[in-house]
């Protein structure tokens, strides 16, 4: 069989210089490109490029997206900012490319994809639930991806369970301090030195909590993810929102 070509944008990043590694030193992928904020996406179209992976920045992705879904090329992007608008936005540009398969991956790890799944389990049983992040301090959106992707699927899952809002006396906040409220579920961002990525979900009910933690000590923790993703998104076409779509969970 044909090793699967593929192409990394935001080379030169902390996740893109590792990614570039993982995808050199994995079985059956060969890499054709790699590309930095001054390289022009042009430049894939005389590779033959059958995966793109893209590692950038919030400001960058969607035209980075736009611009391989319009030459038809399956991508894997673990790169955040994806609100609902830009989903939408995505998918109705997948409609016109009925062949082409983008992967938006919140979290490429898979023990971030698991306490994601636990929470979405966990869910309907508590009635208090919120969100904790912490990243390196040179993060450069907050809430994290990980993090707001979280609390829209337990939003989601405590929606379809019949659950009242969480309960919340707070009157007074003049500072914040209760954090970011994604539909309904509140995220608190803390950003410190020497961490990489770690998530607390906290779920309460009378007499009882479930703490459930997730820590990505290195980026490393985020290359298995992205090869098992390189490998299977052929086997997809449209928007898969993600990882744990292509990991039977
Ligand atoms: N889904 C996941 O599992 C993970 C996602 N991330 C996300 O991935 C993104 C990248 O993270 P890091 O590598 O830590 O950031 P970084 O800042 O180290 O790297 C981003 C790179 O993209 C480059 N870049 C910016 N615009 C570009 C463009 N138009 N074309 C090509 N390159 C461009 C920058 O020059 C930089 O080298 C962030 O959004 C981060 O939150 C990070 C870790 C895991
Ligand atoms: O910027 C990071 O580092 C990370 N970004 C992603 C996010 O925002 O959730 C994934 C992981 O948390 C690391």
């Amino acid at each position: 069989m044909n090793a699967i070509r593929v192409a990394v944008i935001g080379a030169q990043g902390r996740m893109g210089a590792q990614a570039v590694d993982a995808i050199t030193e994995a079985e059956g992928l060969e890499l054709v490109a790699t590309l930095g904020s001054s390289d022009s996406l042009e430049s894939l179209l005389e590779k033959n490029v059958d995966v793109a992976v893209e590692l950038t920045v919030p400001a960058s992705t969607e035209t980075n997206v736009a611009f391989l879904v319009d030459h038809d090329i399956d991508t894997v992007v673990g790169t955040t900012g994806w609100d609902a608008d830009k989903l939408s936005g995505l998918k109705e540009l997948l409609a016109e490319h009925s062949d082409t398969a983008v992967l938006i991956a919140p979290n490429f790890s898979i023990g971030a994809v698991l306490a994601m799944r636990f929470a979405e389990l966990a869910a309907p049983y508590f009635d208090s639930a919120e969100v904790v992040e912490i990243h390196h301090p040179r993060k450069l959106d907050a809430p994290s991806g990980t993090a707001n992707y979280t609390a829209q699927r337990i939003a989601a899952a405590r929606n379809d369970a019949g659950l009242a809002p969480v309960p919340d006396a707070t009157e007074i906040d003049p500072h914040g301090a209760r954090g970011a409220v994604v539909d309904g579920i509140h995220v608190h961002a803390i950003r410190q030195q020497g961490m990489t990525a770690s998530e607390e979900i906290h779920f309460g009910s009378s007499g009882e909590a479930l703490t459930i933690r997730t820590d990505s000590h290195s980026t490393s923790a985020f290359m298995p993810g992205i090869v098992t993703a390189v490998r299977s998104i052929s086997d997809y076409t449209g928007l898969v929102h993600g990882l744990e779509n292509m990991l039977d969970l």
